[in-house]
């Protein structure tokens, strides 16, 4: 679906050196970036500000051409063949819109069908799924305008997908959303990928937007992918650590010596035990079944290292 090889893209900056004098400098924005993406795979690129993901975004969907390197989306070159791809990709960018501003929802709607030429029926089809999913009907009257955040970004996925593409590009498609309107997003968008094998690929500074709607993370920090893999593979490989909460029907004062275990910590007068332990050393059955030959269990918890923790310690790798 998306082939990335060896992208660069650069700019060149003015800044002011004395009162009648400017310097050039460049600014390498992506620097040798390399990857695939595959169909129905959802995709999540994230990295600090600055990083490089909105200037690949923009060189994938054709806005920005590549200073070097190569890019084909749906087979295409994004910058040579720009409406052909429209027509084939749906885009997000959560700051800015693809609607029209003083016209009511419905009608920025018809529009776009008639630009994407779509017919009438698979039009209607499309428009009252994400009306009911989406919950859009108190506002498709409405002009753009006069829409909250929230259901603008509502109109902006629907507008996107009305031309039922293969790729949905999301570029912060949750920003300053509130929680609920962010679950019902994602809701959605977990969906589309499931049911419908839409492939997504979604940058964001909101890591729960990766841990509920991706398999695969990418990582960018100054241009160059830092990491790149299965969600769980990068979770094992950065934070090899789970913890397993215990608690016990009487106290046990420690649980030491269990095999696998990295480092134990009891609570509540030795109610509560907390086992951090090494998916290569034990599983998390093994260890259940150790502790059950000691002691009375109550509840049972396994803890997964949070993703912001993952994320902060891919992010440290590049000065590590
Ligand atoms: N049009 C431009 N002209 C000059 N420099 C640019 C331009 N666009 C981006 N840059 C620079 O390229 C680098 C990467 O920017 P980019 O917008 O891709 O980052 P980002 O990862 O999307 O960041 P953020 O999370 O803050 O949106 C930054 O140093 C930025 O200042």
């Amino acid at each position: 679906m998306i082939e990335v090889a060896d992208l660069r893209r650069e700019f060149t900056v003015a800044s002011q050196a004395g009162r009648f004098r400017r310097t050039y400098r460049k600014v390498v924005a992506v620097d040798a970036v390399s990857f695939e993406i595959a169909a129905g795979e959802s995709v999540g690129y994230v990295g600090p500000n600055g990083a490089g993901k909105s200037t690949t975004i923009k060189m994938l969907t054709g806005i920005l051409v590549p200073s070097s390197g190569r890019v084909r989306v749906c087979g295409l070159d994004p910058a040579r063949q720009r409406r052909e791809l429209a027509a084939r990709i749906g885009v997000v960018f959560g700051q800015r819109s693809q609607l029209w501003w003083d016209l009511p929802l419905a009608e920025s709607f018809d529009l776009l069908r008639e630009i994407y030429r779509v017919p009438r029926t698979e039009h209607a089809a499309r428009l009252a799924e994400c009306v009911e999913l989406l919950d859009l009907a108190p506002f498709l009257a409405t002009p753009v305008r006069q829409l909250s955040l929230g259901q603008r970004m509502r109109g902006e996925v629907t507008a996107a997908l009305l031309h039922s593409p293969e790729l949905l590009v999301l570029d912060e498609p949750t920003i300053g959303l509130d929680l609920e309107s962010k679950e019902r997003l994602r809701e959605f968008l977990a969906e589309l990928n499931v049911r419908r094998g839409t492939t997504l690929l979604l940058t964001t500074h909101d890591l729960d937007d990766i841990a509920r709607l991706c398999r695969r993370l990418m990582v960018i920090d100054h241009g160059t992918v830092l990491a790149d893999g299965p969600l769980d593979e990068l979770r094992d490989e950065v934070s090899p650590e789970r913890v397993l909460v215990v608690d016990l029907e009487r106290p046990v004062a420690d649980l030491d010596g269990l095999p696998g275990v990295v480092s134990a910590r009891a609570e509540a007068g030795g109610l509560r035990h907390h086992l951090a332990f090494r998916r290569e050393l034990t599983t998390a059955a093994k260890l259940i079944a150790e502790v059950a030959g000691r002691a009375d269990v109550h509840d049972i918890a396994v803890v997964e290292p949070a993703i912001d923790d993952v994320v902060r310690r891919l992010y440290g790798r590049r000065r590590g």
